[in-house]
């Protein structure tokens, strides 16, 4: 049997900014993010569903609104954004590819990077069910999709060793959810 894609959308609005970019990018600003989360599947339930999107709105959506959205995304290099985002009891998500407190700008290509391996950390006790690709927007004409393949392992690892176990409690406070009501 082939691979089928099921895909759901959303946004997240979030500040950052670029460290060393000689132009604007280099000045806080925000985005409203727009992402696609793609997932891939094989077999299905037998009451014809991949994955309810329900569940990926209860547990991927949800996390992305508990974790990023009203936040700044920074270097974690930034130690003056750092400080004001702390000061005021601002939510900040501190990007880790490069391993804690390693330098890595939020931009577009590296957020979408994380987002994937957190989305893909939610849901890897789902059965049949991977994480294909995920689509993100910082403007309406600006975007990148980033496949699992467009990360290297040791982003990857530098990012789990940081990240993974907070991913992990997430998802087994959420548990799988069934929607067959003769389950
Ligand atoms: N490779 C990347 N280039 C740029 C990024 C990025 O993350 N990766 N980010 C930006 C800006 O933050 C933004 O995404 C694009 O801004 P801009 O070029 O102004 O695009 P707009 O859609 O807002 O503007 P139009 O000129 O009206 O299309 C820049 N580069």
């Amino acid at each position: 049997m082939g691979i089928q894609l099921i895909e759901r959308k959303g946004s997240f609005d979030a500040g950052h900014r670029i460290m060393n970019e000689k132009t604007k990018c280099f000045s806080i600003h925000g985005h409203t993010y727009l992402y696609d989360l793609i997932f891939e599947f094989g077999a299905m339930e037998q009451i014809g569903y991949a994955i309810d999107f329900k569940e990926i709105k209860r547990v991927g959506v949800q996390w992305i609104e508990d974790t990023l959205d009203h936040g700044v995304i920074l270097n974690p290099k930034d130690v003056e954004l750092i400080k004001a985002a702390d000061a005021t009891k601002s939510r900040r998500w501190l990007m880790s590819l490069n391993g804690e407190g390693e330098y890595c700008n939020p931009s577009v290509e590296n957020v979408a990077k994380e987002l994937f391996l957190a989305i893909d950390a939610l849901f890897l006790e789902y059965q049949d069910l991977r994480l294909h690709s995920i689509k993100l927007h910082e403007t309406p004409n600006c975007a990148t999709t980033c496949f699992r393949s467009s990360i290297s392992n040791e982003e990857r690892d530098n990012w789990s060793r940081f990240r993974l176990e907070q991913l992990k409690s997430y998802a087994a406070e959420k548990g799988i959810m069934n929607y067959d009501d003769r389950k």
